[in-house]
């Protein structure tokens, strides 16, 4: 049997007496994009800072390919292969293009002090093939023109690009946006849903986004979780999940 790539277990996290996530249980199958949904406070953004090791669970378990995620620190999350970007974009604004995307690739980069110093061979291989692949990442999100620019004086949504190559750069398996559509307009919207689609293809990744932009999340992902107040409420294939009496009630009869 097939074992998922990631399963949450009962996962809870509580600030104080507030339930931010309650018993959260669903896996994730390698190749999904998988989307969580949910109204404000409904506990999506706590769920990625739970995954990625940014906060401790307050009960509950995280396995990534079987092995279990709490009390790992963020950068030995990103090592295993899980990479994010932010609902609020965190570029660094004064370096290029070109450094931002190299900085993400910092846990690749060859390590030997000595090795470094000396320019031996196999360190100088594996510098251009970093470089090559940021290149590349660059290409792929139509960038690279743009690599000598300062990443604070792009336009909104190509900075959100930027973010997206920065954690391809860490090379992962899992990849989590949070919002990634925030603030595009219709255009850019159709242009991303696009773009994560060839990257998942061409990167073999799985993809789990929060995304408010409801007919994106729709058009683009395999299987939903819906949350609210914390708990999960419905989870499957988008229009299962968009005719479940408790989603649209949890939306107050919005167009969901
Ligand atoms: N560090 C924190 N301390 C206290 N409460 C927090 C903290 N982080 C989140 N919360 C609370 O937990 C709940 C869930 O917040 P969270 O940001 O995860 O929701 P969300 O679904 O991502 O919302 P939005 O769609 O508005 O981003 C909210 O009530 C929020 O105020």
């Amino acid at each position: 049997m097939v074992q998922p790539l990631l399963t949450l277990e009962n996962v809870c996290r509580y600030f104080g007496g507030l339930k931010a996530v309650e018993r959260v249980s669903f896996s994730v199958e390698a190749g999904e994009i998988f989307g969580i949904i949910g109204p404000n406070g409904a506990g999506k953004t706590t769920l990625f800072n739970l995954l990625t090791g940014l906060i401790p669970l307050t009960a509950g378990k995280i396995l990534f390919q079987q092995q279990p995620l709490h009390r790992l620190k963020p950068h030995q999350i990103a090592a295993l292969g899980i990479a994010r970007t932010f609902q609020n974009i965190r570029l660094f604004p004064e370096m290029s293009v070109w450094e931002n995307v190299r900085l993400g690739q910092h846990l690749h980069a060859p390590a030997s002090f000595w090795a470094n110093l000396w320019g031996a061979p196999s360190v100088r291989y594996a510098q251009e093939r970093l470089e090559n692949r940021a290149k590349e990442l660059l290409y792929w999100v139509n960038l690279y023109e743009r690599r000598h620019e300062r990443a604070g004086n792009l336009p909104y949504g190509e900075q959100r690009r930027l973010e997206l190559a920065r954690a391809l750069a860490l090379q992962p398996r899992l990849l989590l946006l949070d919002e990634p559509a925030a603030g595009m307009n219709p255009k850019e919207k159709q242009e991303l849903c696009e773009l994560i689609r060839r990257l998942k293809a061409t990167f073999e990744l799985t993809v789990i986004l929060i995304e408010h932009h409801v007919p994106l999340v729709m058009s683009l992902c395999d299987r939903l979780a819906v949350l609210d107040f914390g708990q999960l409420i419905a989870l499957g294939d988008p229009l299962t999940v968009k005719n479940d009496p408790k989603v649209i009630e949890a939306y107050l009869g919005a167009d969901v």
